[in-house]
């Protein structure tokens, strides 16, 4: 598990391309076999992604927890973006398809994630905050997710956007999770731009074809910066961050929040006339 510490908005104006993506970029992510994990000091989140081929792969204690089990002090959510498999927590098996999403509560001692195809691997993302209480373990497929469309052609920013863990869908102690698909022919999301001091937030772009790239721009508002991402990597979005992109092509991307509040809609607007 890597270990990434905060970044103060006045170091981060001065970092070059490189300091940028080494402090704010989750690559390598998605490996055959693998689960990589991030540990962010922004709201202690824990982002990465678990692909299991032919054998299942299980959530590890890591050390600087100092927890009996992962999710000891925590609650995860999880979607997978690849083909069929199983999230299974204590014994109780979430058969997951693409797009469907599992919450487990703080707790669950044992969580294994497996493919059913070796050929078609699931991929889970994966995001973990502190909880303090129990939910209950939850899944949601995306037709489930409450669909909202978005953004408008003239704008090329039409898309759709799936709330999965939320204050009106799935329950949790701080997490806020869910996934927008962009239409063929729009490229432009989160626009117009936000920023939400009371929450920091992960975006993990997926469905971007392999020759083409998301130009992510973050930072605040008057001192952007951009960081050229590929797919399934995720970046982490400081609270005084905005997040929104371009891409070559159209893609979805899974955002997942963690934070003071679980609002939502109380963004702040960084209207694109404002920004430099
Ligand atoms: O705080 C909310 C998040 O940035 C996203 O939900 C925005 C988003 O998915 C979009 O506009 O497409
Ligand atoms: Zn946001």
């Amino acid at each position: 598990m890597q270990i990434r510490f905060q970044n103060s908005p006045k170091e981060t104006s001065r970092m070059n391309t490189a300091e940028l993506r080494e402090n704010f970029l989750c690559e390598n992510l998605a490996v055959n076999g693998e689960i990589n994990l991030v540990y962010s000091h922004y709201d202690r989140i824990i982002t990465g992604v678990a692909k299991p081929v032919s054998a299942p792969i299980a959530l590890p204690n890591n050390e600087e927890l100092k927890a009996d089990y992962f999710l000891e002090r925590r609650e995860i959510g999880i979607i997978n973006v690849g083909g069929n498999g199983k999230v299974i927590a204590d014994g109780q098996v979430f058969n997951t398809e693409k797009l469907s999403a599992v919450y487990l509560g703080k707790g669950n001692k044992e969580v294994t994630f497996e493919s059913d195809d070796a050929n078609n691997p699931a991929i889970y993302f994966l995001m973990s905050t502190p909880a303090h209480q129990k939910y209950d373990n939850a899944y949601l497929t995306k037709e489930g997710a409450t669909p909202v469309n978005l953004g408008g052609i003239a704008t090329s920013n039409e898309r759709t956007i799936y709330k999965y863990i939320h204050l009106d869908g799935i329950r949790s102690c701080q997490l806020v999770m869910g996934l927008t698909v962009l239409k063929p022919g729009s490229v432009w999301n989160s626009v117009p731009p936000h920023t939400h001091t009371r929450r920091m937030e992960v975006y993990f772009y997926f469905d971007l074809p392999e020759d083409q790239r998301v130009f992510h721009i973050m930072g605040e508002p008057t001192e952007t910066r951009n960081l050229i991402m590929k797919n399934h990597e995720a970046v982490i979005s400081a609270p005084w961050s905005v997040h929104f992109g371009c891409g070559t092509s159209n893609y979805s991307f899974i955002w997942a929040m963690a934070g003071e509040n679980q609002q939502f809609t109380d963004m702040d607007p960084a209207p694109i006339t404002s920004l430099k």
